[in-house]
């Protein structure tokens, strides 16, 4: 049924793909980030900057979406070492899902211990609005249900355990910090609070989906993310996600609304200083605030 699952993404593999990188930058990142569609340029924010296209480094998956520059970024940001995933890889290119998530386990063996996602989501809670930052409390993982989560396969206990708890997914502090920061840069309008669902895509969903997923307690939809937190909780690192709203999911029969990638991409384009600043200044006071580290 998983003929891939724990072939190719051994703990050997994976130290091996680290190793790799460790012997060409001194940078040793504590915080991972990984940016979304069209959220890509904090990556260019990055001083110091030492860069790899994806299709040189050993194991890794390439980029294929447009949105996704395919390059791993290591760099300081506010002088505090960090790598930055300019691209991710989602279920719809083909990837089995263990693929999909693979780079946490190689930011864990470079040392990170944060790592924050963003993604593009399209929202169903009908509060929220094109350009709102959506901080993830809690996922619901769909392709989960049918058997794609990433752990499936034989465990790693070098990793982390059998069974993992995710009540405890996204870390309740670092939500608190995001608030805090998002209030203190006057950003309140725009952030709220809620609960991604994951589906594998690429097909957007249909009337009756969002519904449902809308009934389900889902406060936005997407195609990515939840994969990678679960990877990243296994093996013990602490997690911080957010979606920016990019369009409103379509709930009505009457409308005339078409989702598609173009309206994603541009308003990541309209909210991408905001989002870096977000992050920017979030990797700051991880560092400097006790209670938060
Ligand atoms: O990588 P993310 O989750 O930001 O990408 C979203 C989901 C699809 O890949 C794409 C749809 O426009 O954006
Ligand atoms: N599944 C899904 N992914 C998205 N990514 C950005 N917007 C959407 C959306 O409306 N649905």
């Amino acid at each position: 049924m998983f003929p891939e699952a724990g072939t190719g993404y051994s703990y050997e593999d994976c130290m091996a793909t680290a190793d790799w990188l460790m012997a060409q930058t001194d940078i040793r990142p504590t915080v991972g980030i990984v940016c979304g569609s069209g959220l890509g340029g904090l990556a260019d924010t990055l001083k110091d900057q030492v860069a790899f296209n994806y299709k040189d480094i050993p194991n890794f998956p390439q980029s294929t979406v447009h949105g996704h520059a395919g390059r791993l970024v290591f760099g300081t940001l506010k002088g505090r070492p960090c790598v930055c995933m300019q691209g991710r890889f989602h279920l719809y290119e083909g990837y089995p899902v263990q693929k999909v998530a693979l780079p946490m386990r190689i930011f864990k063996l470079l040392g990170v211990e944060t790592v924050i996602l963003t993604n593009a989501a399209g929202a169903l809670n009908e509060d929220f609005k094109v350009g709102d930052i959506m901080i993830i409390k809690d996922h619901i993982n769909m392709p989960g249900f049918a058997g794609n989560n990433p752990l499936v396969g034989p465990n790693e206990e070098r990793f982390g355990v059998r069974f993992p708890c995710m009540s405890d997914a996204y870390d309740r502090e670092l939500q608190q910090l995001a608030m805090d920061v998002g209030q203190d840069l006057g950003y309140g309008e725009f952030l709220r609070e809620g609960v991604y669902c994951v589906v594998a895509g690429p097909s957007f969903e249909t009337i009756a989906e969002s519904r449902m997923l809308h009934r389900l307690g889902a406060d936005a939809v997407g195609m990515s993310t939840a994969f990678e937190v679960i990877v990243a909780r296994h093996c013990g690192m602490r997690v911080f996600a957010f979606s920016l709203i990019t369009n409103q999911v379509v709930m009505d029969y009457d409308s005339e609304e078409k989702a598609n990638h173009e309206e994603v991409l541009e308003a990541g384009k309209q909210r991408e200083q905001q989002v870096e600043q977000l992050i920017c200044t979030m990797v700051t006071r991880i560092e400097h605030n006790n209670n938060y580290a």
